[in-house]
């Protein structure tokens, strides 16, 4: 089995993803981690965000196993993260390391931004995740102060909106909805109740 989750930032995408493959007994692969982990190894080397052929290179050797979500979770890498996420040769390689993952057996959960529409368009479920942009906003907020990190709301809103943006309007697999993905809008829910909703939808899906 394949659980596809897409979603804005910030929307519970990783939350949920972790806890279906929990109950499932599946994988899981957060797609977002290997577009930071590109970026960050390109800041990191002084290297511009718009050489492809480096960025590829980076992806061709990624290790899947040794991406620290830690590290990798800084809003400087996920703005990085998101402007390299518009090459098209970079998504291709990252693309087919994501497919491999998720066609090794047991199956597995993948989330992102194009995995009901291009990394896995035959998953057995799939899920849009979304919630009002201050909700998310009021999430991440409160999960960077809870790391000891705090760039202020109105900062983190405004910077959603604009990855949000960016990710829904290039050219190459936008962020968008699959035609047979289903819509899940956690504004009003905690994370348990979206969960057992994610839950239920997956169990409809499979028939059990
Ligand atoms: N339904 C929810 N209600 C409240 N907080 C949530 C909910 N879902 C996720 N969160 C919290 O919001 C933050 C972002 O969630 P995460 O799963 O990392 O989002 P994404 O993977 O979409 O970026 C985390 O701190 C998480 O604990
Ligand atoms: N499948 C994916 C996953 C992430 N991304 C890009 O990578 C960036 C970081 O993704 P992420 O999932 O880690 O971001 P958050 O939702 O956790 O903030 C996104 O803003 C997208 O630009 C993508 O293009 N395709």
């Amino acid at each position: 089995m394949i659980i596809a989750i897409d979603g804005p930032a910030a929307s519970g995408k990783g939350t949920l993803a972790r806890r279906l493959a929990d109950h499932f007994g599946l994988r899981h692969l957060d797609t977002g981690l290997t577009y930071r982990a590109v970026a960050a190894a390109l800041l990191a080397n002084g290297l511009p965000l718009g050489d492809e052929s480096v960025a590829i290179e980076i992806a061709q050797n990624l290790d899947l196993a040794q991406m620290d979500k830690s590290i990798l979770a800084a809003h400087e890498i996920g703005e990085a993260a998101s402007r390299i996420a518009v090459l098209g040769g970079l998504r291709e390689e990252l693309v087919n390391l994501q497919r491999r993952f998720a066609q090794t057996p047991p199956g597995a959960v993948l989330d992102g931004r194009d995995i009901g529409t291009v990394v896995c368009p035959d998953a057995t479920v799939k899920l849009f995740v979304t919630a009002a942009p201050e909700a998310r906003a009021r999430r991440r907020t409160d999960e960077m102060i809870s790391n000891g990190k705090d760039a202020g709301y109105t900062s983190v809103l405004d910077d959603l909106k604009r990855r949000d943006e960016r990710d829904s309007q290039r050219t190459v697999a936008p962020m968008k909805q699959a035609d047979d993905a289903v819509l899940l809008d956690t504004t009003e829910m905690d994370i348990e109740s979206a969960f057992q909703a994610a839950v239920d939808i997956v169990s409809r899906a499979k028939g059990v």
